[in-house]
């Protein structure tokens, strides 16, 4: 449910890392359809296709394999990647579809052998659901209610061997027990600049548009590591271009695209900075409680927390103590501000 209400408050930034249904629809053009267009994520990578190969060679399914990690770093589009590199048919659906376990049941029951089934947001899936699905991970197997009340029995229905890539955001709200049936666990971690400008370029190909390297570079250091939104802000700079520009995405485009979204150098947006310079300017650096802190930028404490502060606390820019909100010293830098004597001896 949290992802949702996120969502409400985030629709119109142009650095959140979730999409929308309009968003994934562009995204699924920009897709890597293989793992040598993959870009990054070195070890998972070589870990997954190393379990992959192994498999093909056995003429076996592969274990079951959990996706962890942040939005809009790579788990839908590896998980279309596993089905492709095993040329298996891909079955997608997601936990919050699911309400009732006989509707996994339906599911589990119409697999083909060695069909890969994506399971999305698994840490959305009600527990009965779940209980269901990690009796058919590991002994592929369904029990099917046959009746009702006290008539009811259960009849156990043998499923032939397949694959579940389960998808999460917070891996830690996952059944221990249903965690275990995963014989492959790969966690996605955010990107470096030079991954995402490798993102971009291929990007740009795909778009038919010539991206210059230094605007390439603007563009993925203002991307919070994230691939989503590396797109993104490269399809708004192709607006520019296109409307106020000559049509080449130069640097002058990249910036000049960028302050009118207005995401700085950083891939800050308006209410990070606006977070930054009330902590900064009017409660000399903190610390200063969340609620106090919201209420000086005109949002509510919960869009504070969650939209806005676990970037600038990733970046290293506010900090988190038992007082309060502090500032640290890169976040005075950032704004071009000189911090006061008595900051950074503050007592965590
Ligand atoms: N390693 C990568 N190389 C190239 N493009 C990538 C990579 N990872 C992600 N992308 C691009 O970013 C977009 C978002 O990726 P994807 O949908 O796989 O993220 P996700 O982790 O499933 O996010 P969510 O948690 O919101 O579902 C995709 O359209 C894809 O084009
Ligand atoms: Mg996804």
């Amino acid at each position: 449910m949290e992802d949702s209400s996120d969502d409400a408050v985030t629709t119109e930034r142009l650095v959140r890392p979730g999409a929308d249904d309009v968003e994934r629809a562009a995204e699924a053009a920009l897709r890597p359809r293989r793992f040598d267009e993959f870009v990054g994520q070195r070890v998972v990578r070589d870990q997954l296709s190393l379990v992959l190969e192994a498999a093909v060679q056995r003429g076996r399914a592969p274990d079951h394999v959990l996706l962890s990690g942040p939005p809009g770093l790579g788990k839908t589009t590896l998980a279309m990647i596993i089905a492709a590199e095993l040329g298996a048919p891909l079955r997608v659906t997601s936990g919050p579809a699911i309400q009732h376990a006989g509707d996994l049941a339906a599911v589990l029951s119409s697999l083909e052998e060695g069909e890969v089934l994506f399971l999305d947001e698994i840490h959305r899936l009600a527990r009965p659901a779940a209980e269901l699905l990690y009796v058919a991970m590991e002994d592929f197997r369904v029990d099917v209610i046959v009746g009702k009340g006290a008539g009811a029995s259960a009849i156990p229905l043998a499923l032939p061997p397949f694959t579940v890539v389960g998808a999460t955001t917070r891996a830690g709200l996952l059944p221990a027990p249903l965690r275990d049936r995963f014989g492959f666990t790969g966690h996605l971690d955010f990107y470096a600049i030079d991954e995402l400008e490798r993102v971009l370029v291929r990007s740009a190909g795909l778009l038919g548009v010539e991206l210059k390297a230094d605007a390439g570079y603007e563009i993925a250091s203002r991307s919070r590591g994230t691939p989503r939104i590396a797109n993104r802000l490269l399809r708004r700079v192709r607006d520019w271009a296109q409307v106020r520009g000559d049509g080449r995405l130069d640097l002058a485009a990249a910036n000049a695209a960028l302050t009118v979204y207005e995401v700085d150098a950083l891939g800050l947006d308006r209410l990070d900075r606006s977070v930054l310079v009330a902590l900064c300017t009017r409660f000399g650096g903190g610390p200063v409680g969340l609620t106090t802190l919201a209420v000086a930028v005109g949002e509510e404490p919960e869009t504070v927390e969650t939209v806005a502060e676990p970037f600038l606390v990733r970046e290293g820019l506010i900090g988190r103590t038992a007082r309060g909100r502090v500032a640290m010293p890169t976040a005075w830098e950032h704004l071009g501000l000189t911090p006061p004597p008595l900051s950074g001896t503050l007592v965590f």
